[in-house]
């Protein structure tokens, strides 16, 4: 059975498992969201990238920490809410040291009682949610070659859905189904190799013939390159209980330097649909074959249903790291439109009839050369940090960048649990000079209805609510409301740090709505500040010092929550 949370918990980082993120709370609105104040604060007691997503279920509210993943929860009957119980999951240290992009962690997840998550080092633990004993624990990754484990679980039909990270390691993704009750593995699904291990069978029916083969998940490497290919699984993951499909993107085909390994790389930078009761694949669709440029393929699925040329459809609406906005069936996984949301030049247009992307050639890289000027850069025009759709306005809320780079592969040899790289990449604004947007986007008009320019890289998700209303947080620590209609800016509030965290709203035992976030800045752009790196150094993390030189003096590291309510 599904979780069945009251109306008004936020039972998991998605909200639901279409990935909408609106919260149906209509106390908090366009009239009087200038008057929201500070309920209470706790810290903690980590002062690095906060992404997790609080999850309240009841008068529970549940947290977890980046390394070293220490779980709360906070009592919400009770004044100040205080903790009732915390978990220390004690990740191994070294975990650290093959993290990509800071030690962060998603989120929690609550499931008929239990508060499941995923440790740094590579665990899944069940928690019972009312005392945080422990249920129990499954070792999934292997930091010796690399992997992690960062993303939010989801579970689906009694199954948890966990993916690893790594993808800068030469690892090979993964989707693990867990049994919610036992932690025992129900079946596990690779994102390259032969079909029997991606789980591909004579149910796999993809819409576009360049995704129809045997065994394209080896044919589309050199020999032995899919083992070490990346696509892994550390972003979003939807469901939908009519079609009884899961949905999920793969991260970039590894090393970044593609000349090292011709062909499309199947199954990474795509998205799959898939049973959750035993895996098999039904169909998957390559948002970027061949990947030049990290264009991981994980960023949240939203699933609604849309009035396309007179035909109510059941839709995916995505806005991908690509640059592009797609809008597809969830049946068939058939492409209804493709369009650019930010300027985009490393891919001309997205071939509706066949499924597939034009690479610009003139953005072509090639080993020892550096090309300047290609868009999105690596990071994407969006990257992790989830979108919140409105049923309301029909507007899909995007937080994302404005990011070009200039981009040098180099020859890289793979050593187990070393990064594997293979490239040399600076990042700066793209036109307009502004590195941040927030765009609100109109999927059936196929453009945006209205665009906030921000100054900064635009890295927190988003939350929505049906008091017409839309929040996000920026990298120096503004956590802002925003009327969905118009996108006008109607309250804002200064956290001590950076948000990256991904706002929510529930109503507490009082029966009064809250809204909640975590500040701490961190993740891939804030390693520069919680790693203090020397940013005179344009490739620091990976090409963020030139785009970046001024974040250190607009924030510092930290790690709080804050929840908001209207004067009582
Ligand atoms: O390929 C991977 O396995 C992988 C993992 C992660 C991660 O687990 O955080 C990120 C990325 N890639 C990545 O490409 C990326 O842009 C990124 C940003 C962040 C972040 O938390 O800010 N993580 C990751």
């Amino acid at each position: 059975a599904p979780p069945a949370p009251r109306d008004g918990d936020w039972p998991m980082a998605t909200l639901d498992y279409a990935n909408t993120r609106y919260s149906p709370l209509t106390q908090v609105d366009a009239r009087n969201v200038s008057s929201l104040k500070v309920e209470f604060t706790f810290s903690t007691g980590v002062a690095r990238g906060q992404e997790a997503a609080p999850i309240i279920v009841g008068d529970t509210m549940y947290i977890v920490t980046p390394f070293p993943n220490v779980v709360y929860a906070l009592d919400l009957s009770r004044p100040g809410a205080p903790t009732k119980w915390k978990y220390e999951s004690r990740p191994r240290p070294p975990a650290q040291g093959v993290a990509c992009c800071d030690v962060v962690n998603r989120g929690v997840v609550f499931w008929e009682g239990r508060i499941i998550f995923n440790t740094l080092d590579g665990r899944t633990i069940a928690l019972d949610a009312n005392d945080g004993k422990r249920l129990w624990e499954t070792q999934l990754a292997d930091i010796n070659i690399g992997e992690t484990i960062t993303m939010a679980p989801m579970v689906v039909k009694g199954k948890v859905l966990v993916g690893n990270s790594g993808g800068e390691f030469g690892v090979r993704g993964w989707l693990v189904a867990l049994d919610a009750k036992t932690g025992k593995t129900a079946w596990k699904a690779w994102s390259t190799g032969p079909d029997s291990d991606v789980l591909i069978g004579p149910a796999f029916k993809p819409y576009y013939a360049s995704e129809r083969g045997k065994d394209l998940g080896k044919t589309t490497w050199p020999p032995d390159a899919w083992k070490i290919g990346g696509g892994t699984v550390w972003g979003w993951i939807s469901y939908d209980p009519k079609l009884d499909l899961i949905y999920y993107g793969t991260g970039n085909a590894g090393p970044w330097n593609a000349e090292q390994r011709p062909g499309d790389n199947k199954w990474t930078a795509g998205m799959f649909a898939r049973d959750p009761d035993d895996g098999q694949a039904r169909w998957f669709y390559q948002f970027s074959p061949h990947d030049l440029f990290d264009y991981d393929a994980i960023n949240e699925s939203v699933l609604v249903d849309l009035n396309i040329n007179g035909q109510l459809r059941p839709v995916i609406v995505r806005p991908e790291r690509n640059g592009y906005l797609y809008v597809m069936d969830r049946a068939t996984g058939q492409l209804l439109s493709a369009d650019a949301f930010v300027p985009v030049n490393a891919i001309d247009r997205v071939d509706l009839k066949t499924g597939r992307p034009h690479w610009n050639t003139e953005k072509q890289p090639s080993s020892g050369k550096v090309t300047r000027q290609i868009c999105p850069a690596a990071p994407g025009a969006k990257d992790w940090n989830p979108s919140a759709w409105s049923p309301q306005t029909g507007l899909l809320y995007v937080p994302h960048n404005n990011l070009c780079m200039d981009w040098q592969p180099n020859e890289v040899n793979y050593i187990a649990g070393t990064p594997y790289v293979g490239a040399d990449a600076v990042y700066y604004a793209g036109p307009g000079g502004n590195r941040g947007l927030f765009t609100a986007w109109d999927p059936v008009a196929r453009k945006a209805a209205w665009q906030i320019r921000e100054d900064l890289p635009v890295w927190s998700g988003t939350l929505t609510t049906a008091g017409g209303l839309v929040f996000y947080g920026t990298m120096d620590g503004w956590f802002k409301a925003v009327d969905a209609r118009s996108g006008k800016l109607l309250w804002q509030f200064k956290t001590d740090s950076g948000i990256i965290g991904q706002p929510v709203s529930y109503r507490g035992p009082d029966g009064r709505q809250y809204i909640a976030v975590l500040s701490g800045i961190g993740g891939w752009p804030g390693a520069v500040v919680v790693n203090n790196l020397d940013t005179r150094d344009a490739t620091a993390a990976a090409g963020w010092g030139s785009a970046l030189p001024d974040l250190k003096d607009r924030t510092t590291a930290g790690g709080t929550l804050y929840v908001f309510s209207l004067p009582r």
